[in-house]
């Protein structure tokens, strides 16, 4: 079968909402190719080392690389996504240079091109992903694996946006923790917080797709009587408080929340927030502080920002 590649030069701001925008228009294999994350896993020894092609990865965005069936509704389809991302515009999202190409592909190609990044990658003192085609072997016996088939849906685990939140989890998780994973995706936090002792995670995704390859990773991690995953729009009718709220969603989405993350937390419960582009920090931070958090911590990785706030005791 004949497919066709797309891909979209864009910014790291904007990853999240075009990934989206591809799934919604049936687009598969999604690939993310950011040349300042390749730097990144150069440095760690860990799995095998991305050979960067400076020609190839010119510093100027972030690569987005999707696959379509080459059918009579290629053109159209094409047109309603370039349409879609230029909405996003409305949203005051940078789409630097926003520069869509087409070519044609075979379907051995682009099985094991997307698969040629996704290496084992230690992401925080304790945590190291490793995709389920790779056989990888612990390096100490303190070294917590997460397996992870990352599909259709966010991501790799090694994003930024989730590199944070997990270094988040492995600062404020106590043993016997409830948590709420709100923005599931791939499900790499709700393993990650039970790998790091919660006892139980409820993840929560508004997108199908998600919400499956939640299901997926956790049975692939064995922890099916831990994790409970629902599609559901944020925190909408969930009742009762937990430990740990964590949530790896763009800016203005966690604006949105933060009432109700407050009420849903137990007095002196955290809510790890991340996703959060530079630009709207402050306005995350303030909207936190209204709703009677204490900001407790603020990191941040290439534009990224995460923010930990605390329900006062
Ligand atoms: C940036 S991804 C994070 C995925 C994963 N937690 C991680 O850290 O890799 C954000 C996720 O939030 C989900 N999402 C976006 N809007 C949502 C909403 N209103 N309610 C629930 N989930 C939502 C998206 O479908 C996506 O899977």
């Amino acid at each position: 079968m004949k497919w066709s590649e797309i891909t979209i030069l864009t910014t790291n701001e904007a990853v999240e909402p075009i990934s989206n925008i591809l799934h919604e228009t049936g687009a598969s294999g999604l690939v993310i190719e950011d040349p300042l994350d390749l730097e990144r896993f150069e440095g760690e020894g860990f799995g095998e080392i991305v050979e960067l092609d400076p020609e190839n990865y010119p510093d100027e965005g972030v690569r987005i690389k999707a696959y379509l069936p080459m059918n009579s509704f290629l053109g159209e389809t094409v047109e309603e996504i370039k349409q879609a991302i230029n909405q996003l515009l409305l949203y005051d999202i940078d789409l630097g240079k926003n520069q869509v190409t087409i070519s044609e592909v075979h379907e051995e190609e682009w099985a094991s091109a997307w698969k040629k990044y996704y290496k084992p990658v230690k992401i925080s003192n304790r945590i190291t992903i490793t995709p389920t085609w790779e056989d990888y072997k612990p390096v100490s016996t303190d070294e917590l694996i997460i397996e992870l088939d990352p599909g259709m849906a966010f991501g790799t685990g090694t994003h930024p946006t989730t590199v944070l939140s997990i270094q988040g989890l492995e600062a404020y998780i106590e043993p016997g923790d409830k948590v709420i994973d709100v923005g599931c995706g791939s499900g790499v936090l709700s393993i990650a917080s039970i790998k790091l002792g919660a006892e139980s995670v409820q993840a929560f995704d508004l997108d199908e797709v998600a919400v499956h390859s939640t299901k997926l990773n956790v049975k692939l991690n064995h922890l099916q009587d831990k994790v409970t995953t629902k599609q559901n729009n944020l925190l909408d009718g969930v009742e009762g408080q937990v430990d740990v709220i964590v949530s790896n969603i763009l800016a203005e989405i966690i604006v949105r929340f933060v009432r109700e993350a407050y009420n849903n937390l137990r007095p002196g419960g955290h809510f790890i927030t991340s996703g959060i582009i530079q630009k709207k920090k402050q306005s995350v931070r303030d909207q936190l502080v209204e709703a009677g958090f204490d900001i407790i911590s603020v990191s941040e990785m290439e534009d990224w920002v995460s923010i930990v706030a605390k329900k006062p005791e």
